[in-house]
């Protein structure tokens, strides 16, 4: 029987802290004999690390924000998530469509059935799935924190970049949009209180993972 791509994403306000277990987690699958793709939106490929450098540094409005996004993971859908789910391989991936619809959406109050529709849009003719399936993770790991914490561990943590500039009320609602989501689908997303320690925080993650399978060999998912 051959093994069953998982697809993992990491999503969370910008210093929740989701980057700092990428390694372990790349290590933990690893061992379990697992070939890991890790991965990042917006980004993943040279066309969508191209767009990324435009979304995260040049001011634009909340429409062309969100085409750029989907621009993006379109062809990071097509070149590197869908074949690597198809060899079996574990996607390892820090934020995916998650993150549009609590940034653009929540955060810059864009129009969410939009988002919806562009999702849709972005994901059209793919050849893995039946065009009315979505492609979404099978498991998100949604790293909760409250904005005012997470801009106390980013100053001076590193240089911000155009969305870690935004003001702690920009975060609430991104935060807000996170919650909503996962409230939408509780079977995907798995909450970690990330305002622990990070040994806690990872002793959370790892926990989670093997209540839900995950680890519990190859194939799971
Ligand atoms: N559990 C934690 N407690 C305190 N500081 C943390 C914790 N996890 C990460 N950090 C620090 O907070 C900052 C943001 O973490 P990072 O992993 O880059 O967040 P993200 O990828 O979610 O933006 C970094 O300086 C990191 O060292
Ligand atoms: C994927 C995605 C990210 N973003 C934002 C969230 C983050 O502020 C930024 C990049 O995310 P991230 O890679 O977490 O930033 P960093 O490398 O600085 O930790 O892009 C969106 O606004 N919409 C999206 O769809």
């Amino acid at each position: 029987m051959s093994d069953q791509g998982l697809f993992l994403t990491l999503e969370g306000i910008d210093g929740a802290g989701k980057s700092s277990h990428l390694d372990a987690l790349e290590a933990l699958f690893k061992a379990q004999g697992r070939t890991v793709v890790r991965t990042r939106e917006p980004g993943g490929t040279p066309l969508a690390e191209t767009l990324r450098g435009l979304i995260l540094e040049q001011p634009m409005d909340p429409l062309t924000e969100s085409l750029l996004v989907f621009a993006a993971r379109r062809d990071h859908i097509v070149q590197v998530i869908e074949p690597a789910l198809a060899r079996g391989d574990v996607v390892l991936c820090d934020r995916f469509t998650d993150a549009t619809f609590a940034y653009q959406g929540a955060g810059r109050g864009f129009d969410l059935a939009v988002l919806s529709t562009l999702e849709q849009w972005a994901q059209a003719g793919r050849a893995a799935l039946p065009a009315s399936t979505l492609l979404q993770p099978h498991v998100t790991l949604w790293f909760d924190l409250a904005p005012e914490i997470a801009a106390q561990r980013l100053a001076g943590a590193r240089v911000p970049d155009k969305f870690e500039a935004q003001p702690v009320e920009f975060f609430r609602r991104v935060a807000q949009g996170y919650a909503d989501r996962a409230s939408a689908d509780a079977r995907r997303f798995v909450r970690i209180d990330a305002s622990q320690t990070r040994e806690q925080v990872w002793l959370q993650i790892e926990s989670e993972l093997t209540t839900r399978g995950v680890l519990a060999g190859r194939g799971a998912g």
